[in-house]
Parts: structure tokens; C-alpha cells; sequence
């Protein structure tokens, strides 16, 4: 490795570790809302509203993970990568943000729960792994607790999509109708009854994809220390 290429791989891996830290942290305040929200209340009802606006910009800044596989920074498949963060961005600002009515139902304390677990730890691990440090506990939370809590987001999300379709029917959100100067008609609700069969299509692919990782590394990991 050339003096150049050292010095940009320093930096990569610095950034890495800046971004990692930052969404552990922010992903933790999200977990600390809820669980104070739930312990306080004994309700979900208010949830939502307690983490909105850290959920919404630390959902939304996973869609750097996208950008860093296509550089080639880290080795996440680029496409599995893009269908996992634009699903959560969707639901969170297509879905789950404009139609208020979602916000007490169940669906909401299933993805705060799935997605908060799995990303503290998920973050940390890449922290640790960066660091050249990985104890064997965060291994294991990261290539396992997925196995739970990918059925249990995935349920959260379509559960939040189903409860949404009446009142984005009813209200017209973000749909476009006729006559109009441009003859041009859209409905959102059709959008989102299309978004039903891509969880179908590529849900499994994305489980399949963990259980693969899951297998590299925690299989390759007992055999070193066999
Ligand atoms: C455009 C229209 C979109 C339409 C959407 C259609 C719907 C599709 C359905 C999708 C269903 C999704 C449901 C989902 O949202 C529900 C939930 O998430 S519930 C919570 C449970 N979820 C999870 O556990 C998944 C979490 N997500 C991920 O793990 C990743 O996003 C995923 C792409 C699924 C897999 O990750 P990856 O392939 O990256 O695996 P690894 O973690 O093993 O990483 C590979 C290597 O890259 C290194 N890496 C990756 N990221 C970083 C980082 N930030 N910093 C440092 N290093 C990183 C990692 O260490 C590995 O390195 P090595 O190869 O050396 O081991």
C-alpha cells in the first residue's frame, strides 16, 4: 500500500468510526425515549410523538450507508443496502410521518423496538470491529438478535402501511387527480398497496442475506477459537 493510499484509508476509517458513534448515539437517546415513554405512561399511545424528529433524521442519515457501499468504504452489498434503508425511509416519511392516525396503532411500538435494538447494536459493533476490538458478546447480538427482530420490524411496518391506506384514500395524500392542466393522474394509494408484494419479493432475500453473514461470522468465529 502506497504513503497516499495508507492516508486515505486513515481517513475512511475515521469517518467510519465518526458515523458509527454518532448514529450509536443517536439510535440510543431514540431507546431511551421509548423505554422512558413506556415506563412513564405504561402506554405506547404518545410514542411516536416523544421521538419523532430523532428518528426522523437518524432513520434518514442511514441512507449514507448506502453511498458508503457504492464507494467501496465498507463491503455491504450495495443493493440488499438500498431496498433495507429506502424501505425504513420510506415508511418513516411516506407512511408513518404525514398520516397521524398510525401513530397509536401497534405497528409503531413493533419498528421502535426492532429498529432501536438492532441499530445500537449494529453501530457499535461496526464501532468495535473499526477499533480492532470485538468482543465476542456484540458478535453474537449482531448475527442473532436479527433472526426476532427482522419478522418483528418487518410486521411493524406493514401493520403501519395497512392501518395507513383508509385515511390516505380518504384524504388524497400526496395524489394527483383529474382533469387537471397537465392530464396527468396519480394516486399514492395504489403506491403503497404496491409496496405489500416488494416486502413479499425481497423480505426473504434480506433474511436469507443475514442468515449468510450470520454463518461467516459466527461460524468462522468459533472455528478460530476451536
Ligand atoms: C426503492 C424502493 C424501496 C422499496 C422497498 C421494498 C421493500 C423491501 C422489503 C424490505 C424489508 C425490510 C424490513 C426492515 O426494514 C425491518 C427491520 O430492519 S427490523 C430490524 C432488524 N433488521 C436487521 O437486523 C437488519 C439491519 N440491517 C443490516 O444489517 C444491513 O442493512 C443489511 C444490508 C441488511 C446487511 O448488512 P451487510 O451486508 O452490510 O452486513 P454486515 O453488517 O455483515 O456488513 C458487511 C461488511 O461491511 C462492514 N460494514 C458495513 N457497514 C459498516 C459501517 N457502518 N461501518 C464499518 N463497517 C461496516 C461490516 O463490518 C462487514 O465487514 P466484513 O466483510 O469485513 O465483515
Amino acid at each position: 500500500m502506497t504513503g497516499e493510499s495508507k492516508k486515505q484509508n486513515s481517513i475512511a476509517q475515521a469517518y467510519l468510526i465518526m458515523y458509527n458513534v454518532a448514529m450509536t448515539a443517536g439510535w440510543s437517546v431514540i431507546g431511551v425515549g421509548v423505554a422512558s415513554h413506556v415506563y412513564k405512561h405504561r402506554s405506547y399511545k404518545g410514542l411516536y410523538d416523544q421521538v419523532e424528529k430523532q428518528l426522523l433524521f437518524f432513520q434518514t442519515s442511514a441512507v449514507l450507508e448506502i453511498l458508503h457501499a457504492a464507494l467501496g468504504l465498507v463491503r455491504s452489498n450495495v443493493l440488499l443496502t438500498t431496498l433495507q434503508v429506502f424501505s425504513r425511509v420510506g415508511i418513516v416519511w411516506g407512511v408513518i410521518q404525514p398520516v397521524a392516525q398510525v401513530h397509536e396503532k401497534e405497528g409503531i411500538p413493533m419498528v421502535l423496538v426492532a429498529w432501536t435494538i438492532t441499530e445500537i447494536i449494529r453501530y457499535l459493533f461496526y464501532t468495535f470491529v473499526l477499533l480492532g476490538f470485538t468482543p465476542r458478546i456484540m458478535l453474537w447480538l449482531r448475527y442473532t438478535l436479527f433472526i426476532v427482530l427482522y419478522p418483528l420490524g418487518v410486521t411493524g411496518e406493514l401493520l403501519s402501511l395497512y392501518y395507513s391506506l383508509p385515511h390516505v384514500q380518504k384524504s388524497g395524500l400526496y395524489s394527483v387527480s383529474l382533469p387537471n392542466s397537465l392530464n396527468f393522474a396519480f394516486n399514492y394509494y395504489y403506491v403503497l398497496i404496491g409496496m405489500f408484494p416488494l416486502y413479499i419479493i425481497f423480505f426473504p432475500q434480506l433474511y436469507l442475506h443475514m442468515f449468510a453473514q450470520r454463518g461467516k461470522s459466527l461460524g468462522s468465529s468459533s472455528k478460530k477459537q476451536n
